[in-house]
């Protein structure tokens, strides 16, 4: 079942200038960057109690976030919720019709598995759904 606002990702042209601002404008605690080969996504989170802002941004120029900064430029990119049973919770939403961006969940940030679902199945907004491992 959804147990938590895993995160909030925000797609950022610049990463080094986002953590900055993030880090010393706002005063966030850095968790460190983490760059995801699997998800062609380099991450930054600043965890905050209960959940985390995670800056994404292009790893080697690639992957979906560039599509999406030249599409868009920067902004509020996924909501992620956070599942004690992944699994079980695709089930679920598949059965009620959502449209999941692939068949299985992979390895995300810190080994979670995660899964997408298309933005047109959630009015627009790009969902995220993961699982810690460790
Ligand atoms: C680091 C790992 C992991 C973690 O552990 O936290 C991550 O967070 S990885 C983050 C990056 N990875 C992903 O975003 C994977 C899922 N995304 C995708 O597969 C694609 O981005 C997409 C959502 C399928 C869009 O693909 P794209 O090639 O850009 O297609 P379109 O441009 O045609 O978009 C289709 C449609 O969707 C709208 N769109 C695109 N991105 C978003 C978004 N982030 N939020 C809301 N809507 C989005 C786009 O505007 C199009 O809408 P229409 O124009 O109305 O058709
Ligand atoms: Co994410």
């Amino acid at each position: 079942m959804i147990t938590a606002l895993d995160h909030i990702a925000i797609a950022v042209p610049d990463l080094e200038k986002a953590i900055k601002r993030f880090m010393e404008d706002f005063g966030l605690p850095y968790k460190g960057k983490e760059d995801v080969a699997a998800a062609k996504t380099s991450t930054a989170f600043f965890p905050l109690p209960e959940t985390s802002i995670e800056l994404v941004h292009p790893l080697n120029g690639e992957g979906p976030i560039q599509g999406y900064l030249e599409k868009k430029g920067g902004g509020l990119h996924h909501l992620c919720f956070r599942s004690d049973d992944i699994d079980a919770d695709v089930a679920h939403l598949k059965a009620k019709g959502y449209q999941f961006l692939s068949d299985e969940p992979s390895i995300g940030a810190h080994n979670c598995k995660v899964i997408f679902i298309h933005p047109k199945s959630c009015d627009g907004v790009l969902i995220e759904l993961n699982q810690p491992q460790d």
